[in-house]
């Protein structure tokens, strides 16, 4: 019989209602600390999970690497098991000028530039985020007093893609920018529509990882690191405010 969690290799009853999805493994332990009691479930290829506990219930964090088709297999793994409500913190490109290096983005919704979840369901199926994680991650950003953004961003299969043909790409960018899309980054798309279909609430808060300016971009630095501190703890609040509310049991 096929292993329904092959790649994560956790024990179902390890895992939390609420998870906590970031790209980065080097990210795990620093969501994992505000956890009580927090321990390693489960370490193999890019997933790395922590489990431990928000105001008594069972909260975990896994990695899921970058791109796509990492974060599809890492969803339907996680939903053979307890999870009810994933939130993912990741890092982003700004595609507007008013989003600053560590600006938190609260993202409702993702345009679907990748190829996996084309294989999923047609491309008119939205990749939207629950309304209830929105609405927590947005009290929480307000509680956390982070500068914060709410609204779609671009999920795309290619990191550096956009530099080999600037022309057709710039083009790309110019309408993403016009139609009002805040930032670009990489897994959303997937986490949306894959945990759509597989019955999970899903939101991600995103940390502006690269400012635009008149000269191109600015990358990261310390403003992006204490950005991407706050966002990682209005995932933590955000799952507070859900569990007060009963959502995800
Ligand atoms: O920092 P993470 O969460 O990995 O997010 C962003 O960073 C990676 C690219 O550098 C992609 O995975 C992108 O989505
Ligand atoms: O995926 C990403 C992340 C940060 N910046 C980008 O341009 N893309």
């Amino acid at each position: 019989m096929v292993d329904p969690r092959y790649h994560i290799r956790v024990n179902p009853e390890d895992v939390g209602e609420f998870v906590i999805v970031v790209g980065d493994r080097g990210r795990v332990e620093r969501v994992a600390k505000y956890f009580s009691d927090a321990k390693k479930v489960g370490d193999n290829r890019e997933y790395l999970t922590y489990t431990g506990y928000v105001k008594g219930k069972k909260v975990s964090v896994m990695s899921t690497g970058m791109g796509a088709p990492a974060m599809a297999i890492g969803i339907e793994e996680l939903a053979t098991t307890n999870a009810k409500v994933v939130i993912r913190v990741g890092t982003t490109g700004a595609f507007q000028k008013e989003l600053k290096l560590g600006d938190s983005i609260i993202v409702t919704g993702a345009v679907r530039l990748d190829g996996t979840t084309s294989q999923y369901i047609m491309p008119e199926y939205p990749a939207i985020a629950d309304f209830r994680v929105v609405s927590a991650l947005v009290r929480a950003a307000e509680l956390v007093k982070n500068r914060y953004h709410v609204g779609i961003v671009a999920s795309t299969d290619s990191y550096y893609g956009r530099n080999f043909d600037p022309e057709r790409h710039s083009h790309m960018e110019k309408l993403l920018v016009k139609a009002g899309v805040l930032a670009v980054e990489m897994e959303i798309g997937a986490l949306y529509v894959v945990g759509g279909i597989k019955g999970l609430k899903t939101g991600a808060v995103l940390t502006v990882r690269e400012e635009l300016s008149e000269d191109g971009y600015i990358q990261a630095g310390p403003k992006f690191e204490e950005g991407l501190e706050k966002s990682i703890q209005i995932a933590v609040k955000a799952i507070e405010i859900l569990i007060e509310g009963g959502v995800g049991s």
